[in-house]
């Protein structure tokens, strides 16, 4: 795999654009290799990290031999004698004689001598008060280990952590756990054409990428806060360096939207070398989304800070999104590299020549199909809004019915697209 990078002042012109799929290693690698420290947080407060180190149970699971019914820990056969009575929580005396018994609660500990759990209502009382009946042949209480072992490994590190992974390490005796440090992003909007209220008209366009790509950022892991929101920022050198120069202060990636080109007032690429970047990629042979980039840039502190230039056209910006960022912050966790899914075309899909197309598709998930959206020009949101992600057209190919193809899914939540 490859990942040197070049310096920006070489500019756009002298690099080759990438293939997509080298671009999307190249730039999970990077990421891997900055991943962000280790930080120990309360259960409460990891839905959404990673892992920094393997889950491990601190006790035997169950801790104890536990009963799994309500009834009667019994000794020897019957009828039995009452002796007493234990409650979850508590910790039993032994059982010491045969023909005793202990009263029991579901999720109690059983009592040591215990030879069976008799279900109370498979029992009955005798006229004396004594307890009887047969117990089931099955054991009904859970043996200490049956779960895990204590010290065995659950979950490796770099599990993302949701509310099932948060749940194990409670029930494994964890108040907290070492995780990775969540990105912390920053957005600057570039361009002077840009309004940020009202109607589109005379020229000027709404600011259609500002409000949209910190919650995208947002589900794929990152903290951004109000401030690290910044635009339009003026189309000027100096306004785009300095405001890249304060977004890198705080953020680990600094995301910036248009200026990607080499128009008359696209100044990301000599803002770039202004900053001493690293191209690790500039420009990938993908439609739509041609001219992203990722940038490296190494603070005075050694910390590396990447700066990711999403193109201007809308749809565009969030292909780069879906492409370039989305295995960067991979990386930058510690997470393994993302594993497409494959989905069966149920129309065909253009290809786009030599270049990757990602086509966007609705899928159907009963059918374990996808079709093509309308509206999917690179300048419009509207077939986006619609689309579950993008088909993967791969260069010198068409996509033909019932052709399994990789998709990239956008990062949508359960019962989003359920119209
Ligand atoms: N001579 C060439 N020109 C262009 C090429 C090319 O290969 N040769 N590629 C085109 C492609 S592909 C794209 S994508 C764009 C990328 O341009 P930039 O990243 O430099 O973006 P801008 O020029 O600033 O804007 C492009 C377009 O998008 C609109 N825009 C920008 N920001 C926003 C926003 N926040 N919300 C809504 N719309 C936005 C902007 O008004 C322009 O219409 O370059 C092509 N040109
Ligand atoms: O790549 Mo541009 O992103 O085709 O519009």
């Amino acid at each position: 795999m490859r990942t040197e990078t070049a310096p920006a002042t070489e500019g756009a012109a002298a690099s080759l654009p990438a293939g997509w799929e080298e671009a999307r290693s190249r730039v999970y690698a990077v990421g891997l290799a900055a991943a962000l420290p280790a930080v120990e947080r309360p259960l409460a407060d990891i839905d959404g990290y990673t892992l920094a180190e393997p889950l491990t149970t601190r006790t035997d699971l169950p801790a104890f031999p536990t009963s799994s019914v309500d009834g009667w820990a019994v000794r020897g056969t019957g009828p039995w004698r009452v002796v007493g009575r234990v409650l979850a929580g508590g910790t039993p005396a032994p059982l010491t004689e045969d023909g005793t018994t202990v009263e029991i609660a579901t999720g109690a500990m059983v009592p040591s001598g215990t030879t069976a759990v008799l279900r109370v209502e498979e029992s009955t009382r005798t006229a004396d008060g004594s307890v009887d009946g047969v117990p089931r042949s099955g054991p009904e209480w859970r043996r200490p280990g049956e779960e895990a072992a204590a010290g065995e490994e659950l979950l490796p590190a770099g599990t993302p952590v949701d509310p099932a992974v948060i749940g194990l390490a409670a029930s494994c005796g964890h108040d907290t756990l070492r995780v990775r440090r969540q990105p912390r992003a920053a957005l600057l909007v570039f361009g002077d054409e840009l309004l940020t209220a009202g109607p589109p008209a005379a020229g000027r366009v709404r600011d259609a990428l500002g409000p949209t790509v910190p919650s995208w950022l947002r589900r794929y892991g990152c903290q951004l806060r109000p401030a690290d929101v910044v635009g339009p920022v003026a189309d000027t050198l100096t306004d785009h360096v300095a405001a890249l120069r304060t977004a890198l202060t705080h953020a680990d990636l600094v995301c910036t939207t248009g200026g990607t080109m080499h128009g008359p007032v696209d100044h990301l690429h000599p803002a770039l070398a202004e900053l001493g970047a690293d191209y690790v990629v500039n420009t990938v042979a993908v439609r739509p989304g041609f001219p992203m980039l990722l940038a490296r840039v190494v603070g005075d502190d050694g910390r590396v800070r990447f700066v990711a230039g999403l193109p201007g056209n809308p749809q565009s910006a969030v292909v780069a999104l879906v492409s370039l960022v989305a295995p960067l912050l991979t990386g930058l966790v510690g997470r393994a590299a993302p594993v497409l899914p494959h989905v069966t075309l149920a129309e065909p899909v253009p290809g786009r020549g030599d270049h990757t197309h990602l086509a966007l598709v609705r899928l159907d998930r009963v059918a374990g199909t996808a079709r093509p959206v309308q509206h999917v020009g690179s300048a419009m949101l509207r077939g986006l809004s619609g689309a579950d992600g993008f088909a993967v057209i791969r260069p010198g190919s068409t996509g033909a019915v019932g052709d399994r193809v990789p998709v990239v899914p956008l990062p949508l939540l359960p019962g989003e697209r359920a119209w």
